[in-house]
């Protein structure tokens, strides 16, 4: 469980948020969503340490991560997998070597163990047999699930999702959504997905925290979400182009 507590965040003069607080359960999807700007990255940015807040906490299994020494800090950002906006894969690698750099940098696993490793991440995300292709080879919405095999190979506890069907047709979007549910449910990840998509939101969320006028503006179930007469939520929403009541 991640415990976000009070935490406050400026950069010189620009505060981006403060005394925000929320939970994370144990294998949920929590989106966060807020116009451009709202300090939705830096929020993620501080739940594995790469950013340290003016005040507050972030407390993963009982300890704040911001007081942890380098090698329990080293370990707990290791419990965290990432999946970058627009994939962020190695050019010059085939897919498969993509896969395997996780593997080959932070384990101690031999040829035969990669080997096996990577196929069964391929596997899993649709792609088996495509090892041997360049990025360049992949469409879109292959790359990014290359780039949720390279996330994932590790076995993270949390997984950041960052804009993840951003760029991608409707259809390909919703593959991606589908994939992010499954990682949840078979791998038992606990997932944190940055997005502007609420069709995705919708699909994907247990949670929602939306970050508005410099702090957790709402924060709720999608149940609830969908139930909100929250003005500036309901704004938001439609400015988001999607019919949440239909
Ligand atoms: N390293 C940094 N140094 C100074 N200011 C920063 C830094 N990182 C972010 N900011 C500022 O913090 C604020 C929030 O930025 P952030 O990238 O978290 O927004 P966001 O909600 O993720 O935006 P978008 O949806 O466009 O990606 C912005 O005003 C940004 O300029």
């Amino acid at each position: 469980m991640i415990e976000i507590r009070n935490l406050t965040k400026s950069f010189g003069s620009n505060l981006v948020w403060e005394d925000v607080a929320f939970d994370i359960e144990d294998g949920e999807t929590v989106a966060i969503i807020g116009r451009s700007g709202c300090g939705k990255s830096v929020l993620v940015k501080h739940l594995n340490a790469l950013m340290y807040p003016d005040s507050g906490e972030v407390v993963i299994d009982g300890k704040n991560v911001f007081d942890l020494e380098y090698v329990e800090l080293r370990k707990m950002r290791q419990r965290f997998g990432v999946l970058f906006q627009g994939s962020a894969l190695f050019d010059s690698l085939n897919t498969f070597e993509n896969i395997a750099f996780p593997l080959r940098y932070f384990s101690e696993l031999d040829e035969a163990q990669i080997k096996q490793k990577v196929e069964e991440a391929l596997e899993m995300v649709n792609l088996a047999g495509t090892g041997d292709r360049s990025p360049a080879e992949l469409s879109g919405g292959m790359r990014r699930r290359v780039a949720l095999a390279r996330a994932t190979i590790l076995q993270p506890d949390f997984l950041i999702y960052d804009e993840p069907t951003s760029g991608l047709d409707p259809q390909t979007s919703d593959e991606i959504n589908q994939l992010i549910i499954s990682m949840a449910e078979n791998l038992n990840i606990t997932s944190i997905v940055v997005t502007h998509d609420i069709h995705s939101v919708l699909k994907i969320a247990d949670r929602v925290a939306y970050l508005e006028e410099q702090k957790l503006y709402w924060h709720g179930t999608v149940e609830e979400l969908r139930k909100s007469d929250n003005k500036k939520l309901i704004d938001f929403i439609t400015a988001s182009e999607y019919q949440i009541r239909s």
